[in-house]
């Protein structure tokens, strides 16, 4: 049998960013892509992001969380699932950590220090954004990545060709457009995704500054398509908008789910987002789900 069948998952979400959360404390098993796409694929357990919590190595560190995409892939930083991950930390009896008002979560981004604010509002330190084209990473080196030019034969628009790159530990191109709704994501979002300046692929978003402390930001995400919200996203668009000087360093970001509040904090370069999490439902993985996993 295999060790995810009659497992419990809490089905949630960040703004409407569709997070499975998977507590494998106290177990060595490790989530395949396989075993991910197959969650993935049924209606009770489907997911933007899987949320994976798995024994940390140190001391002092709450849990470490393993995230991945709709296709499988694994991402480094997923902020909506990492609200999403503290509030089934803090508010469910069963997940050990019920009540607490702090939490101290890694994942391969690093170490993200979580605050809860209420019930259901927490602020994540998503940490320094990484700004060189190596860490993003690009695919060759661009001295400044707030201004790089892209060649993409099929899209004409000119304002898609000169993104800002940013990495929140995951890589985002961000496209600054007069209305992020006029354009045809679900057409230019793969095309962008897989453009080969993007060696590990990259999340896309079309953000238009409102005003200097309000951005309105759509995405399309790596390995997940257009969603609801992207916490790593509106950190990675009020970051580029703050390069571009088009914004104040803290703003709300208006997503197709709701708002988050982004600040990149200018004593340490660290960029704390704030947003709520809610629970939809929970339930057991059904056996039948990895019959054809080996
Ligand atoms: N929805 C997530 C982003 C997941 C990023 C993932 N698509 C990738 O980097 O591959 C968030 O709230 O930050």
């Amino acid at each position: 049998m295999n060790a995810l069948a009659n497992r419990r998952f809490l089905k949630m979400n960040g703004l409407g960013n569709e997070i499975t959360v998977l507590d494998l404390r106290g177990t060595t098993h490790i989530v395949s892509e396989t075993e991910a796409r197959a969650i993935a694929s049924q209606e009770r357990t489907r997911f933007d992001q899987l949320m994976v919590l798995h024994d940390a190595k140190a001391a002092g560190i709450d849990a470490y969380v393993r995230i991945y995409n709709t296709d499988g892939s694994e991402a480094g930083a997923c902020g909506n699932g990492t609200r999403c991950v503290a509030w089934a930390m803090t508010a469910d009896p069963g997940m050990g950590q019920a009540g607490r008002d702090g939490l101290l979560l890694q994942t391969k981004a690093g170490l993200l220090p979580v605050a809860r604010l209420s019930e259901a509002v927490f602020t994540v330190d998503m940490g320094a954004p990484r700004l060189a084209w190596n860490e993003i990473p690009l695919a060759e080196p661009f001295e400044d990545t707030s201004r790089f030019e892209l060649q993409i034969g099929p899209i004409d628009d000119p304002i898609l060709h000169t993104p800002c790159a940013v990495s929140m530990g995951n890589p985002h191109a961000v496209f600054f457009v007069d209305d992020p709704y006029r354009f045809n994501l679900e057409q230019i979002g793969p095309l962008l995704e897989n453009h080969p300046i993007f060696p590990d692929r990259a999340n896309i978003g079309l953000a238009a500054v409102k005003a200097p402390d309000h951005i309105v930001l759509r995405v399309w995400e790596r390995g997940a398509g257009i969603t609801r919200a992207c916490g790593s996203g509106a950190c990675a668009a009020l970051v580029a908008a703050v390069r571009r000087e088009l914004s104040e360093r803290k703003a709300t970001v208006s997503l197709p789910g709701g708002d988050l509040v982004i600040e990149w904090r200018e004593s340490d370069g660290h960029v704390l987002m704030t947003g709520p999490a809610a629970l939809d439902w929970d339930g057991v993985l059904e056996p039948g789900l990895f019959a054809a996993v080996a």
